[in-house]
C-alpha cells in the first residue's frame, strides 16, 4: 500500500467483533465510489480495542489479508472510550483524524464527507444529530436516552457553540489535537474535551448533519458511571473556561456573607448603657 496517508479513521471498540467487517468494508466502498472527495488509498483505519478477546483481532487480520488498510491496537492495561480515542489519535499517520463508533450507529457512508470537511481552516468536523434540522436521532432511540442526551447537551452550552458536542462522530486536525493539554480521558465525551481544550473557534468547526442509527449487534457501554464521569468532566471544564470569573464570584459571595454577618450580629448586640447602676458586687 504505497502513497501518503492523509486521513486516519479511529474506531474505539470493545467487544465489537461482529461489527468490524461491515464497518471496514462499508467505509472503503464509500471511499471507492467515483464521487468520493477523498481517495481510498490515502485512508487508514485504526481500531483501538481494549482486550475484548472476542475474535476482533482475527477479523482485522482477515481484512488486512484482503488488502484493506486497517490495523488493530489491543490495549491490555488501559480502558475506556475517550482514552482509546486519544491513543488512536496519537498513533494516526494522517493529518485529518476522524473518530467513529464501531457499532454502525455512525453511518460509514458519511466517512468521505466527514474526512473532506477538514482543512487548515476547518480544524474540527462534527457529525451532528441536531444541526440543520436533518436526520437527527433514529426514531427508535429510547425516550430515556433522548432525555439524558438533551440534559447533557444543555449543560455543555456555556462551553461551546457546537450543536452536538456529545457526538462521538467527529474529526480533528492533528495540529489542533496537539494543542490540547491535560485532557481528561475519563468517560465518553472526548469531542467536548477537545473542543474546549484545543480552543477550537466556532468558525473552525464544520458541522455535518447525520442520523444516529440503532445498534444492531452487541451492547451499549454507556452506564451510570459514564454519566457521573460526565458531570465531573463538566465541572472541570467550567473551571478551565471560567476560572477567573468563578473565583471572582466566590470571593464576592464570601464578602457579601461577611458583610451580612457583621450587619446582623451588630444589630442584635445588646445596647450599651452608660448609666452605672448602684449596688454592690462581690462581697
Ligand atoms: N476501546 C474501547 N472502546 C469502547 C469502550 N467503551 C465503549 N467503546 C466503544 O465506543 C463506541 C461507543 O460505545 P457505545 O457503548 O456504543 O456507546 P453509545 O451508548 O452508543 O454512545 C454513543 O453515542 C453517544 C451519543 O449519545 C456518544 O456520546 C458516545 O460517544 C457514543 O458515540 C463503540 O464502538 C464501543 O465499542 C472502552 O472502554 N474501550
Ligand atoms: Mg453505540
Amino acid at each position: 500500500m504505497l502513497g501518503t496517508i492523509d486521513y486516519s479513521v479511529i474506531v474505539p471498540a470493545y467487544k465489537e467483533a461482529s461489527n468490524l467487517r461491515p464497518l471496514v468494508t462499508r467505509i472503503f466502498s464509500s471511499l471507492n465510489r467515483i464521487d468520493s472527495p477523498v481517495p481510498a488509498g490515502q485512508v487508514e483505519i485504526i481500531v483501538v480495542d481494549d482486550n475484548s478477546r472476542d475474535g476482533s483481532v482475527e477479523v482485522v487480520q482477515a481484512l488486512q489479508q484482503e488488502g484493506f488498510n486497517v490495523r488493530i491496537i489491543v490495549r491490555t492495561t488501559e480502558r475506556g472510550l475517550s482514552s482509546a480515542v486519544v491513543r488512536g489519535f496519537q498513533e494516526a499517520q494522517g493529518d485529518n483524524m476522524l473518530c467513529m463508533d464501531a457499532d454502525l450507529q455512525h453511518p460509514p457512508e458519511y466517512v468521505p464527507q466527514m474526512l473532506a470537511a477538514m482543512s487548515p481552516s476547518k480544524l474540527f468536523v462534527l457529525g451532528t444529530r441536531y444541526g440543520g434540522g436533518a436526520g437527527a436521532i433514529d426514531e427508535g432511540w429510547p425516550l430515556h436516552r433522548r432525555i439524558i442526551s438533551s440534559g447533557a447537551r444543555l449543560l455543555a452550552l456555556p462551553l461551546t457553540s457546537a450543536s452536538d458536542p456529545m457526538s462521538g462522530f467527529f474529526g480533528i486536525r492533528k495540529e489542533a489535537f496537539l494543542k490540547a493539554r491535560n485532557l481528561n480521558t475519563n468517560g465518553f465525551k472526548i469531542a467536548l474535551e477537545l473542543l474546549v481544550k484545543a480552543q477550537v473557534h466556532s468558525n473552525a468547526i464544520a458541522e455535518v448533519p447525520f442520523a444516529f442509527g440503532l445498534r444492531t449487534a452487541g451492547e451499549s457501554k454507556l452506564d451510570s458511571k459514564v454519566m457521573r464521569l460526565y458531570i465531573e468532566q463538566l465541572l472541570e471544564l467550567y473551571w478551565y473556561t471560567y476560572n477567573g470569573l468563578i473565583a471572582f464570584a466566590v470571593l464576592l459571595f464570601l464578602v457579601l456573607v461577611f458583610v451580612l454577618w457583621r450587619y446582623l450580629t451588630a444589630s442584635s448586640e445588646p445596647m450599651v448603657t452608660t448609666a452605672v447602676q448602684g449596688g454592690h458586687h462581690g462581697q
